[in-house]
């Protein structure tokens, strides 16, 4: 068991019905840092971010979540873990500020400024307004703030910037820089923009057909692949290292 990371994955093997979707999948993210998960689409970045937060049962192989075992601590971990996988299910009737509220109680959370959440996002202006009318960007700009609201150490974001705008864009970029800096969190997250992934990630983890082919720190990519995280990953996907 390692306190140097915040999540830790050892041969794992996700099976469904009898298909292998993750084969020998090894994962290593450093506390404290923004780990940027990259892969085509059915790479199977989403069931290995399920298995992080208990949301699937590994079939095989270890899984570590801020050094505990998640198969057994489950609980534990969901407490210090904020995520956001998929679409996110809200109370649609109510406003944003009672759809936090809600989901403190549930973690049993007190003390927590909801207001100061939601500025956070860019929420602030909602009022009782439910959340059934807002857009998709206002819907992914509230499941970032839940996500974040009983303050994690570790937040997993399943492609988090999808559905908003380029300002919505650069503030979420700003909020997870600072929740590293200020905050002491660490972030996993997954894009299919590179570019932004280039923007915040300390590190890139590759994931091609289930196995994560590669980790590498944003700062080995930059001195080793002049043409920067694009070049990298195409690399890697016509079947090399990504590095010339
Ligand atoms: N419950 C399930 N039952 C069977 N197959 C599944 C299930 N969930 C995922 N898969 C399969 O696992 C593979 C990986 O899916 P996953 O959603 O993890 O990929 P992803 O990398 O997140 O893709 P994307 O970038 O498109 O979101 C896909 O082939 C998908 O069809």
């Amino acid at each position: 068991m390692s306190v140097d990371y915040a999540v830790r994955t050892d041969g794992l093997i996700k099976t469904f019905s009898g298909m292998e979707i993750l084969t020998n999948c090894c994962m290593n993210v450093q506390l404290g840092t923004i780990y940027g998960f990259l892969g085509p689409n059915g790479a199977g970045k989403t069931t290995l971010m399920k298995i992080l937060t208990g949301l699937l049962q590994p079939t095989a192989g270890s899984v570590e979540v801020l050094g505990l075992q998640v198969v057994k601590h489950r609980e534990e971990i969901l407490r210090k873990v904020g995520s956001l996988i998929e679409v996110p299910v809200f109370f649609e009737r109510l406003s944003a500020e009672a759809n936090i509220r809600l989901h403190l109680e549930y973690m049993s959370m007190t003390g927590v400024d909801i207001k100061e959440m939601l500025e956070m996002v860019g929420l602030t202006h909602t009022g009782q307004q439910a959340v059934s009318t807002f857009s998709l960007g206002m819907r992914q700009r509230l499941a970032i703030a839940r996500a974040l609201s009983h303050k994690p150490e570790l937040l997993i974001l399943d492609e988090p910037i999808n559905g908003l705008d380029p300002m919505g864009i650069r503030e979420m970029r700003d909020l997870f820089v600072k929740l590293v800096k200020e905050h002491k969190m660490t972030i996993l997250l997954s894009s299919h923009i590179l570019s932004e992934i280039e923007h915040i990630a300390d590190t890139v983890g590759v994931i091609t057909r289930g196995t994560i082919v590669r980790e590498l720190s944003m700062c080995e990519l930059r001195s080793q692949v002049p043409g920067g995280l694009e070049d990298y990953f195409f690399g890697i996907m016509s079947g090399g290292h990504g590095i010339a």
